[in-house]
């Protein structure tokens, strides 16, 4: 991989007026042109001033008119963000301010940067490894405080320092085996041995649960899928809207009103949940209902979390008793919902029985009553941030599959030691098994796959 040569300017704050607007310049001319377009109050040249000082005055267009008094600021590679020489301009937040500005750098020498490219060129110079890199995407995207405060770990290595851990001892590992290789004459210590093996099934243990941290990681990004199922008129799209706040899906009294499957993000008891209502279940002539139903079927068997609402003015019925006892059978976390409190109840009693040990609220999506409870509820299900740093989890499909390949390639090498085959194919094992982990920082990574990861960044970060 060749350093790119060029230089490189974008607007970084998003479309739109603003307090502030920033223009960023990366590349070997990027203080040279931002000196061009600007000149200080003091009269000093800007590359008199110190690196990281903001210098006040006027950026010019390219027959030197000012555009807007700001403040500009350079630094000097490698001690900058991208590891190469940048400026940056901090504007008036005014989208034709901005405008003009660029038009002024790519007039000087600049041209448009791609989406994500100075994050880009922070990774190819070494400032930032692709999980750090990744984690700048995660923070931007966040919708969650725990997301956000789990990007910004993961932002500062957390998750790149606990892979170095697994990576350095299977490295010390290799160095052994290869001391070892080198006697082939002596018998091997059987003690030795056993000390090698050790080692490895302590790093097996560390990769298990640093690939099943994905779940987690996935569920604080995207949140918790959490399908709303239960007969029709239940109450199943009014729970949706009282929880996200809006009138997010379409209610009436008529039973059969939900058809598609309406997804929607809330926050539940500090949980983030991607709330999926569903078509009442029931057997219906009608095909477009079938087809809804099929669905609601669907969204139930892919959620982490199911929350049965069961109609709190009538008896419970044979159908919420089934249901009940399906999603009991699925063993996954589930709530069983009592709806209408605010309406006179007739089932209170015989829901006990339904939920079998699963928390039981009662609850009014008309007057809000008992949703705190069920954010309890959930949150028990789902505690967060207890038991992990943030940032040491794996968060999306690349860092995952990769966790999960050094994984089983350390399993298949601690198999290769018990088994007695020879040492060399066990080696084999442990290399596949460092490159998988050099993958999830980006020390061996494809160029497509980087290519891949920073298209996903919006222009200018
Ligand atoms: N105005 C502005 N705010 C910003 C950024 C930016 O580029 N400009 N960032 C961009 O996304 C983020 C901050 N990231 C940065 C990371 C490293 C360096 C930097 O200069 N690093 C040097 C020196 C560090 C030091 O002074 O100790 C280095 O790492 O060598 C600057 C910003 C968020 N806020
Ligand atoms: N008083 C009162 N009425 C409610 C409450 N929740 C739902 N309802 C009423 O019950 C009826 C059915 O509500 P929906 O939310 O559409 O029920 P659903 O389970 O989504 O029904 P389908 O989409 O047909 O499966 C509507 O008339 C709602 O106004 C509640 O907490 N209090
Ligand atoms: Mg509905």
């Amino acid at each position: 991989m060749s350093l790119p040569a060029d230089t490189i300017a974008a607007i970084s704050t998003p479309p739109g007026p603003g307090a502030i607007g920033i223009l960023r310049l990366s590349g070997p001319r990027a203080v040279e042109v931002a000196q061009a377009s600007f000149r200080p109050l003091n009269k000093m040249p800007l590359s008199q001033h110190r690196p990281h000082e903001l210098v006040y005055g006027d950026l010019l267009d390219r027959d030197g008119q000012p555009i807007d008094r700001v403040l500009c600021t350079f630094s000097r590679g490698p001690v900058s963000y991208t590891g190469e020489d940048t400026a940056e301009f901090q504007c008036h937040g005014s989208p034709m301010v901005l405008s003009l500005g660029l038009e002024a750098l790519f007039s000087r020498g600049a041209r448009q940067a791609r989406a994500g490219e100075f994050t880009r060129r922070a990774f190819l110079n070494g400032k930032l490894d692709l999980a750090q890199a990744e984690a700048v995407g995660d923070l931007l995207e966040a919708r969650s405080r725990e997301g956000a405060r789990h990007a910004a770990g993961q932002l500062t290595g957390a998750l790149s320092r606990r892979i170095a851990g697994v990576y350095s001892a299977l490295v010390d590992i290799m160095a052994h085996f290869h001391a070892v290789l080198d006697y082939p004459d002596e018998d091997i210590d059987p003690f030795r041995m056993e000390e090698l093996s050790g080692q490895l099934s302590r790093q097996e243990a560390a990769l298990r649960a640093l690939a099943g941290s994905y779940r987690r990681g996935q569920y604080i990004r995207d949140g918790v899928p959490c399908a709303i199922v239960g007969r029709p008129n239940a109450g199943k799209s009014s729970l949706l809207n009282a929880l996200v706040g809006f009138d997010r899906a379409i209610v009436t009294n008529i039973p059969g009103t939900t058809r598609d499957t309406v997804e929607e993000r809330a926050e539940l008891g500090g949980v983030t949940l991607r709330l999926i209502d569903t078509a009442g279940l029931r057997d219906s002539d009608d095909p477009i209902e079938q087809l809804g139903v099929e669905r609601s079927r669907a969204a139930m068997e892919e959620a982490a979390l199911v929350l049965l609402v069961v109609d709190g003015t009538e008896k419970a019925t044979r159908e919420d008793a089934a249901l009940a006892r399906a999603i009991a059978g699925t063993g996954k976390p589930w709530v069983l919902v009592r709806s209408k409190g605010d309406l006179a109840g007739e089932n209170a009693d015989d829901l006990a029985a339904l939920a079998e040990g699963a928390p039981l609220v009662s609850l009014s999506a008309r007057t809000g009553e008992g949703l705190d409870e069920l954010g309890r509820a959930v949150e028990e299900l789902f505690p967060q941030g207890s038991e992990d740093k943030a940032g040491e989890l794996i968060t999306n499909a690349r860092q995952a599959e990769a966790a999960g390949r050094a994984l089983d390639c350390v399993v298949r090498a601690g198999q290769a030691l018990t088994d007695g085959v020879t040492p060399d194919a066990l080696l084999t094992d442990v290399e596949e098994a460092l490159e998988a982990l050099g993958e999830l920082t980006g020390q061996s990574v494809r160029e497509d796959v980087t290519d891949r990861i920073f298209s996903k960044f919006c222009v200018g970060k």
